[in-house]
C-alpha cells in the first residue's frame, strides 16, 4: 500500500526540454491513476521519476507521505510493466515470474509456489515451462504482469502496458489488469495515449498536455466537466464541437449567444445566463458534444440550429453528419493521432487529410491545413484562442452530428439540429473553463 504525492515537480533535460511543468498530484492508496495525453506530453518522464529512474529538477516526490527524492529505485516497492514487456527470452515463463524474488534471495520452494499461484490467478499456469516466443501477444503481457505482482509492489508503474497488442486483446486486457489490480489493492500509475483505455480503467484520470497538468478527476468528471478547451476537445469521440459565439446581453429577457448566422439563447432566469453575462460584448467558446444535438423536423421550434451537410461518415454502428451552419470552429492543436482504437473520425486528421486534398488541387496549401495553435490552457504559457490571427486556428465549422447507421439523407441536404442547453460548455478566451455554477 502506497500513497503517491508529486509536488511542483518540474523537469528539464540537460538540452533545455521541459518535459514535465509544475506538477502537482496526489495518487491514493489503492487508487488507479491514469495520466492520459499524446505522444510528447511527459506522462513516461512523470512515471520515472516516481520510479526513481529520472531526478526531478525542482520540486518533491512523496511516497507514504515521505520525501523520495532520494530513495534508490530498488527501496521504493514499487514494478514497473513496460509496453515491450521486457521479458527475458532465454528464460521459461516460470523462471521470468520468478526472477525478482530470485534476486532477492527467496529460496526456490517458497519461490516455486508463489510463482503458481500468480500464473495460476493469471490464467497462464499451464504455460510456465514454455520460453516467450512460444507465447502470444496476450500471454507474454500476462507473463510480464506476473513478474511485476509477484513481489508484492506497494505501487505499479505501467507505461503503455497494452499498446503493442490488437485492439480486440487490449479491450479483453483492459478489464483483466484494472480488475487484477483492484483485487490487490495496489495503487497503480497508468501512462497511455489512448483515451478508451484512460476513461474504462481509471478510478481517477490526470490529462497533461506539453508538461502541462491540464485536469484530473474521474472519468465521468473529466468528460463531462472538463476543466480546459484542451480536455474537452481531447476527450470523446466524434470530438466536441467547440464555436466561436460572441455574447450579448438583454438585460432582464436574455443573453444571446452569436454563432455567426445564428444564434442561441440563455433565459435570463437560467442561472448559466448570469455567469455567461459577465462575457457581455466578448467571445467566447461553446462547446457541444455531438450527444447534445438531435436531428428534428424542419420549423421546429425551441433551441434548433440551421445546417447543411457537407459530408456523412458512415461507422457501421452509426453516421456522422458534418454540418455547415455558418458558425466559426476553434481548433485545438495537439490532440495526438486517431481517437479511439486505430479509429479515426473527425478531428485534426481529417482536417489534415482535407488539407493535403486542397493542395493537391489548388496548388498550395488551403484552408484545411493542419491547425496550430498556442498552448491555451494550465499554469505554463497562456494565449488567446480566439485573437490571434497570426495562427489558422479558426475555420468554418462542421458540426458533428450524431444520425442512424443508414440515414436518408445525403451531403447537400438541410438538416435542423436540437440543442440540449443544459449540456453546452463554456470557455473563456484563454480557454479555461467557465464555471456556471451548476453540475
Ligand atoms: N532524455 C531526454 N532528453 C531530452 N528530452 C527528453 C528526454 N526524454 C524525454 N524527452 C522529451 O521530453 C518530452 C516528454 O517525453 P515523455 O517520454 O515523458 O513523453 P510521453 O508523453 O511519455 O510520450 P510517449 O507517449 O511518446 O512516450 C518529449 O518532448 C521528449 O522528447
Amino acid at each position: 500500500m502506497t500513497t503517491v504525492a508529486l509536488k511542483d515537480v518540474t523537469k528539464v533535460f540537460p538540452d533545455g526540454t521541459v518535459a514535465v511543468d509544475n506538477v502537482s498530484l496526489d495518487v491514493n492508496d489503492g487508487e488507479f491513476m491514469v495520466l492520459l495525453g499524446p505522444s510528447g506530453c511527459g506522462k513516461s518522464t512523470v512515471l520515472r521519476m516516481v520510479a526513481g529512474l529520472e531526478d526531478p529538477t525542482t520540486g518533491a516526490i512523496l511516497l507514504d507521505g515521505e520525501l523520495a527524492n532520494d530513495l534508490p529505485p530498488r527501496d521504493r516497492r514499487i514494478a514497473m510493466v513496460f509496453q515491450d514487456f521486457a521479458l527475458y527470452p532465454h528464460m521459461t515463463v516460470g523462471e521470468n515470474i520468478g526472477f525478482p524474488l530470485r534476486l532477492s534471495g527467496v529460496d526456490q520452494q517458497p519461490r516455486g509456489e508463489r510463482v503458481a499461484d500468480v500464473a495460476s490467478a493469471l490464467g497462464i499456469g499451464d504455460v510456465l515451462a514454455r520460453k516467450p516466443s512460444q507465447l502470444s501477444g496476450g500471454q507474454r503481457q500476462r507473463v510480464a504482469m506476473g513478474r511485476a505482482i509477484v513481489r508484492r509492489p506497494g505501487l505499479f508503474l505501467m507505461d503503455e502496458p497494452l499498446s503493442n497488442l490488437d485492439s480486440g486483446l487490449r479491450a479483453e486486457l483492459r478489464a483483466e489488469i484494472s480488475g487484477l489490480v483492484r483485487e490487490l489493492g495496489v495503487s497503480t500509475i497508468y501512462v497511455t495515449h489512448d483515451q478508451a483505455e484512460a476513461l474504462t480503467m481509471a478510478d481517477r484520470v490526470a490529462i497533461m498536455r506539453k508538461g502541462v497538468l491540464q485536469d484530473v478527476g474521474t472519468p465521468t468528471q473529466v468528460y463531462g466537466r472538463p476543466a480546459t478547451l484542451y480536455v474537452a476537445a481531447f476527450l470523446g469521440s466524434p470530438r466536441m464541437n467547440l464555436l466561436e459565439a460572441s455574447v450579448y446581453v438583454h438585460l432582464d429577457r436574455y443573453v444571446a449567444l452569436n454563432l455567426g448566422e445564428q444564434a442561441l439563447y440563455l433565459p435570463w432566469d437560467d442561472i448559466r445566463a448570469r455567469a455567461v453575462a459577465h462575457y457581455h460584448g466578448e467571445r467566447i467558446v461553446v462547446g457541444m458534444r455531438a450527444e447534445a444535438l438531435t436531428p428534428v423536423a424542419p420549423g421546429t421550434p425551441g433551441d434548433v440550429l440551421q445546417g447543411r451537410i457537407r459530408y456523412l461518415e458512415h461507422h457501421g454502428h452509426e453516421s456522422l453528419a458534418f454540418l455547415d451552419i455558418g458558425a466559426t470552429a476553434i481548433l485545438v492543436d495537439d490532440l495526438g493521432g486517431p481517437v479511439t482504437d486505430g479509429e479515426e473520425t473527425g478531428g485534426t486528421s481529417r482536417l489534415r487529410r482535407f488539407g493535403h486534398v486542397m493542395q493537391r488541387l489548388t496548388g498550395r496549401s488551403g484552408g484545411g491545413e493542419a491547425p496550430r495553435t498556442e498552448p491555451t490552457t494550465g499554469q505554463g504559457n497562456r494565449t488567446s484562442v480566439l485573437s490571434d490571427p497570426g495562427r489558422h486556428h479558426r475555420r468554418p465549422a462542421e458540426l458533428a452530428v450524431r444520425l442512424a447507421p443508414y440515414p436518408a439523407v445525403s451531403a447537400g441536404h438541410p438538416l435542423a439540429i436540437s440543442v440540449r442547453m443544459d449540456a453546452l460548455h463554456f470557455f473563456d478566451e484563454r480557454g479555461d473553463r467557465i464555471d456556471v455554477g451548476w453540475r
